[in-house]
């Protein structure tokens, strides 16, 4: 690891005017150039008042001045931070006298980034600092602080240290490779590969539903041209968002709306119809459609009532590899009865009238909120981290069977796979693009 020994500065309080603003100073020469522009000497942790000069001795601003030594900082280098007016101008001046006095500006992320290069933070911790800064309600900042607490990593750490285990136990059965496995505890290793197994199964569930918090649900709304797609997509959002016709093949491009259903944000796109045929342009409409569905985390499935298994037909390839669905019989109002019995995934629906719209809103915040998750304990995700878990939970598979056939240098190999992933979760394992990516998404001065 190279140390950062250049000094960075930026404006750590939000855009605009505001009561108080903060500039923040990290790196080695962040106390000095605190004192240049203060005119007083520092001392750890204690509030001083100061004047903040340019200069040429004029005065920028007065504020506090407030220096925190290496390595009790947030960076764990010297940071200081200098109170000010909440002026832009004022603040945009105290960043230039900085840069004046040896500071570089400070890249987006780059505090952060330097917390987690010093050990402060793991990367899915610094991650949930700017899943904090960036929630949209309270339930998103419990589950982002619970992520910044750590939850997430001390369970992705604990079961990393199991795979490092079981990983000793098979490569020290291969220095006896004359004898069987079940002679070298085989039956032990085998419970110790269920236990890890079980533990990432309920991980990745609980990841996967941290990410819907970060993400929101992604839903794709799917059907044959006609079956009240974007009468649907209208009545969910409460405004007449999408052109509604009787004209099949009216929808071409996608249409992305979202909604938000008790804290769970929810990303509707409304899609062409799919069927077979249709003019240039329709058609390029329905390779949209299938795009966004291998992009879907539920497919909302809207059917005619009237005809639901010509509907069912329509789209049974297009929808196959989405995770959930749930089938709409829509148009119920032109039905004397109701003639699908409505279970959890099939309801009755009418765009027009609005019954079973209740229902759905209902169904659609259990799905949101991830099946049977229960609010509590839940942390932030983020794909990357789901990809990751999913990767290990593959190669930990991998390595039973391996291990089943006795094939122990392979099941050594997927381990450490295994393992690696785990790691890229904390940052233990990195690859430096990934960092750039992770931090260039954060604001300035965080
Ligand atoms: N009676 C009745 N008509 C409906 C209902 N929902 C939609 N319609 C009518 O069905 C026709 C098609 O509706 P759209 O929302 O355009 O259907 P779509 O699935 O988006 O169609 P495409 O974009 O062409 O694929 C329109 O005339 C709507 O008014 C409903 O619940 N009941
Ligand atoms: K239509
Ligand atoms: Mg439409």
């Amino acid at each position: 690891m190279t140390p950062t020994t250049d000094t960075i500065a930026a404006i750590a309080t939000a855009p605009g005017a505001g009561g108080v603003g903060i500039v923040r100073l990290s790196g080695a020469r962040a106390r000095a150039i605190a004192e240049a522009i203060c005119g007083v000497a520092l001392t750890p942790r204690h509030a001083h008042y100061a004047r903040f000069a340019a200069a040429n001795g004029d005065t920028i601003d007065d504020g506090i001045a407030l220096w925190f030594r290496a390595p009790a900082s947030y960076t764990g280098e010297d940071v200081v931070e200098l109170q000010a007016h909440g002026s832009p101008v004022v603040l945009a001046e105290l960043v230039q006298r900085c840069i004046e006095l040896g500071a570089r500006r400070a890249r987006p992320g780059e505090f952060s980034e330097r917390a987690f290069l010093n050990g402060k933070l793991d990367l899915a911790q610094a991650e949930a600092v700017a899943d904090l800064i960036a929630a949209a309600d309270a339930q998103a900042a419990r589950a982002a602080r619970r992520a910044l607490e750590g939850e997430f990593s001390r369970r992705v750490e604990a079961i990393a240290a199991d795979v490092l285990a079981i990983r000793v136990h098979v490569e020290a059965a291969i220095d006896f490779a004359d004898e069987p496995i079940d002679t070298l505890g085989g039956a032990q290793l085998r419970a110790r590969f269920d236990a890890a197994a079980h533990s990432l199964d309920e991980l990745l569930r609980a990841a996967e539903r941290g990410r819907r918090l970060r993400d929101g649900l992604h839903a794709v709304i799917v059907g044959p041209p006609n079956a009240g797609k974007s009468s649907l997509l209208n009545a969910l959002a409460g405004s007449e968002r999408a052109i509604v016709t009787d004209i099949a093949g009216t929808t071409r491009d996608l249409l992305h709306e979202v909604v938000r259903i008790d804290g769970v944000e929810l990303t509707l796109v409304d899609t062409a119809g799919l069927r077979e045929g249709g003019d240039a342009i329709e058609r390029e409409g329905m390779r949209r459609a299938r795009d966004e569905l291998a992009r879907a985390d539920l497919a909302l499935v809207v059917l005619d009532a009237r005809d639901a298994e010509a509907g069912r037909r329509a789209v049974a390839d297009a929808i196959a590899a989405v995770p959930q669905r749930l089938w709409i019989h829509n148009k119920s109002d032109l039905l004397p009865a109701c003639a699908t019995p409505p279970d959890a995934d099939h309801l009755p629906v009418s765009a027009r009238t609005g019954a079973g719209l209740d229902a759905l809103h209902a169904r659609l915040r259990t799905l949101a909120q991830g099946e049977g998750a229960g609010g509590e304990g839940a942390f932030t995700a983020r794909a990357r981290h789901v990809d990751a878990l999913q990767r290990a939970r593959g190669e930990l598979a991998l390595a039973r069977a391996q291990l089943d056939a006795d094939a122990l240098e392979l099941a050594a190999e997927s381990l450490r796979q295994a393992h690696e992933a785990l790691g890229e979760i904390t940052g233990h394992v990195r690859a430096d693009d990934l960092l750039g990516h992770i931090f260039s998404s954060f604001c300035i001065g965080k």
